[in-house]
């Protein structure tokens, strides 16, 4: 991979925060980047600017954080206009969503926009910019998972993320199985781009997913108590579950049988 973030070799943990206060518990719970969304206006709802300067003055020079932007269906100009406007915080990542009905050309053409807007900022920090899919929408759409890492190649992304766009109790494992997500990673490397796992992630998913082997796995819900909306991050539930990302499923068993 050309462009990322010096990952290691256990997944690192996304954890998505609304505020500076959850921003504080994933921190202290060990999460490796902060994810800063809201989820009120959809699984990748942008936050507002004065909700980012506060998550910033949180994470900033802590660990990594990334800053979701939405989705753009037929709107490149307002997807590269919006990023312009997350770059101004200097993320390390800025997150782009496409539903799987998006032509592959529109795709490619929003990502080089972005890239190219963010791009003539004077920062010293370029963000790096990560390409969403929907697990659950992808079926119906007319690109699959392979193509999906090639189209945001083409368009200059440093990586890709797979989530669920109904949150409605189906997780990313409903939709495709460990076999079709390895796969997927596979297909993300071959193309030089980090991939993220991510959608309804259950505690008792994360030693099948950790072996896998992608760069990112992100979690909201489950460090919510199950309530992506009404609740909040739990610092002992990140701790939790950023101990079993470093765990396979044999390991975890092993400690089982111990
Ligand atoms: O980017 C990760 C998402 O925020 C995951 O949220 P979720 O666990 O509620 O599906």
């Amino acid at each position: 991979m050309k462009e990322r973030w010096p990952f290691s070799s256990e997944p690192s943990l996304l954890i998505s925060v609304v505020n500076g206060r959850e921003a504080r518990a994933a921190l202290a719970g060990g999460a490796d980047i902060i994810d800063l969304k809201n989820p009120l206006e959809g699984p990748l709802g942008a936050p507002a600017p004065k909700v980012i300067e506060e998550v910033c003055g949180v994470v900033k020079g802590h660990k990594p954080f990334s800053i979701a932007l939405g989705e753009f269906p037929g709107k490149p100009g307002a997807a590269a206009l919006a990023a312009l406007g997350g770059a101004y915080f200097q993320p390390d990542f800025l997150k782009i969503a496409f539903l799987a009905h998006t032509p592959s050309e529109e795709m490619v053409r929003t990502l080089k926009e972005i890239k190219s807007s963010i791009g003539s900022l004077p920062h010293q920090k370029t963000s790096q910019i990560v390409s969403v899919a929907f697990a659950d929408t992808i079926r119906s759409g007319s690109w699959n998972l392979a193509d999906f890492a090639a189209f945001s190649q083409e368009g200059g992304a440093a990586g890709c993320l797979i989530d669920t766009w109904e949150k409605n109790g189906s997780s990313l494992l409903d939709y495709f199985t460990g076999a079709e997500l390895g796969e997927f990673i596979e297909s993300c490397h071959t193309h030089e781009l980090f991939c993220g796992l991510a959608g309804a992630l259950k505690f008792s998913h994360i030693p099948l997913l950790s072996r896998l082997k992608p760069e990112l796995i992100g979690v909201r819900s489950a460090v919510c108590g199950g309530d992506r909306l009404g609740g909040t991050v739990s610092c002992q539930s990140v701790r939790e579950l950023k101990e079993l990302c470093g765990q396979t499923e044999h390991e975890k068993a092993d400690k089982h049988l111990a």
